[in-house]
């Protein structure tokens, strides 16, 4: 039983516009992400879930209530503060944080570290480089690799500076079948023998089956949780919600 938390919210709201073209995008949503584990969010389009997530890392700012990352409360926390939060306990797996074209493989890798001005724990990048495979590639440029490698850079990047909590955008959303297994196996390997903390957002089943647990958003709320998750089951539970629009 995993009992320290890595993030949690609570009350969490996020409205957009007012009156009659007023968005709830997030309605009072409750969340702990326990340490060590593996979380995927899903749901319809428009149910939540960037918005989740990004309040959740502090890239976004909710309406009402209360996020923490760590022990730490991020909502309220000046920009400045919250920046260097989020470079020294959050890594981020997502399309919009791209990697530079114009640095190697490695240099892209330890970049938040030498940003962040950290000393390179250069046993540790060598153990993420070899657990995602990229040993041989280190001087290449991201535009020489292919769609797969790059996003194990993004995912070796995340990693390399150990942050608290990882979240993770779609991470398999442009690959083929064999390096989204590749990139999934490699999350939940960083999990098992790293005990990273990861949280997901996916439309896909089979990626989701990778995880602990799957929170199901609707509507801005959470309605459903998997614990243990099949592609089966997920896939179930998300054709049930396509129809009613209301939780199982
Ligand atoms: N900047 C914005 N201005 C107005 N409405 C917004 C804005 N951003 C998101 N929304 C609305 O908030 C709701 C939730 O959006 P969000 O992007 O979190 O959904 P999602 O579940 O991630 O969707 P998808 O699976 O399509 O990416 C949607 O109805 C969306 O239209």
């Amino acid at each position: 039983m995993k009992t320290s938390t890595a993030a949690s919210a609570s009350n969490l709201s996020k409205t957009y516009g007012e009156g009659v073209t007023q968005v709830v995008a997030l309605d009072s949503v409750a969340i702990r992400i326990a340490t060590g584990t593996f979380t995927a969010i899903m749901g319809p389009s428009g149910s939540g879930k960037s918005t989740l997530m990004h309040c959740l890392a502090g890239l976004d700012t909710p309406t009402s209530g209360q996020a923490w990352i760590g022990d730490t409360e991020i909502t309220g926390l000046p920009d400045d503060k919250l920046t260097l939060l989020r470079r020294e306990r959050v890594g981020f797996v997502f399309q919009a944080f791209n990697l530079v074209p114009t640095l190697s493989v490695l240099e892209n890798i330890t970049l938040p570290l030498d940003i962040a001005g950290a000393a390179v724990d250069r046993s540790w990048v060598d153990e993420v480089i070899t657990t995602v495979g990229l040993a041989d590639r280190l001087a290449h440029r991201p535009a020489e690799l292919s769609g797969g490698q790059r996003q194990r850079v993004a995912c070796a990047r995340a990693l390399a500076t150990r942050p608290a909590i990882i979240f993770a955008d779609e991470p398999t959303g442009n690959l083929d079948s064999r390096s989204g297994t590749d990139i999934l196996r490699l999350l939940r390997r960083g999990v098992d023998t790293l005990d990273q903390t990861i949280v997901m957002v996916t439309h896909d089943p089979v990626a989701a089956s990778y995880a602990d647990r799957v929170l199901m958003l609707a509507d801005g709320r959470i309605v459903h949780e998997i614990a243990d998750p099949t592609p089966g089951l997920v896939h179930d539970v998300l054709k049930r919600l396509d129809r009613a629009g209301t939780p199982c």
